[in-house]
């Protein structure tokens, strides 16, 4: 096996398996020293109703086309995968067996850090995305809620090295965040491999 215990989340109207180990311990280490020094982590202001914030958190983005990614008014032209990250990608599709043209990478500094509700339904990502999210470095807490279903709602700790892979309907019928937390916590490294034609 190429890697260890797939765990289904047996979502209703979508589909995500979490691979906790999808990177050991020691390579997940190294990859969060080497990304954390090497990508190019900016911080943008994002417009919500009106009024504008800085974004609480550093994101960067890469691809091996030119397409920009757009999101919360922000767009984002890409830089060339290339380095470790170049290795995650190639490492994943691999794995996968499915190709990626493109990476959302974001750095949560501390607790308060973090990532409101959303969900990857831009229309650049067409129907039915395959979103494979990789972390590196601290734990943090990942929250799911059914759009139209209140009751129904996920919540995981998403481990250094581990992979979420979103597919399915589930950026259509789910909303997902990573909340703030008051905990001293250190840095964690999230990167979101996407296909953006
Ligand atoms: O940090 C994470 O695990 C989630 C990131 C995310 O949802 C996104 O970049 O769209
Ligand atoms: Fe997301």
């Amino acid at each position: 096996m190429l890697f260890s215990n797939p765990i289904n989340l047996e979502m209703k109207d979508g589909n995500v398996v979490y691979y906790p180990n999808f990177f050991n311990k020691n390579q997940a280490d190294i990859f969060f020293e080497n990304l954390l020094q090497s990508i190019n982590w900016q911080q943008d202001n994002i417009t919500v109703f009106g009024k504008t914030y800085l974004q609480p958190r550093l994101t960067a983005f890469y691809a091996d086309n030119s397409k920009n990614y757009k999101y919360s008014n922000i767009t984002m032209k890409p830089h060339h995968f290339s380095g470790d990250l170049l290795k995650i990608k190639t490492n994943i599709e691999t794995k996968l067996d499915i190709k990626f043209t493109s990476c959302l990478a974001n750095l949560y500094r501390d607790g308060n850090d973090s990532n409101g509700w959303h969900a990857d339904d831009e229309k650049e990502l067409g129907i039915n995305p395959i979103i494979a999210s990789i972390s590196f470095g601290e734990k943090r807490v990942f929250h799911f809620k059914h759009r139209y279903n209140k009751e129904l709602k996920k919540k995981l700790v998403l481990d250094p090295g581990s992979l979420l892979l979103m597919k399915g309907a589930t950026q259509e019928n789910w909303l997902h965040q990573i909340p703030k937390t008051k905990k001293q916590i250190g840095e964690r490294i999230n990167l979101t491999f996407r296909i953006i034609k």
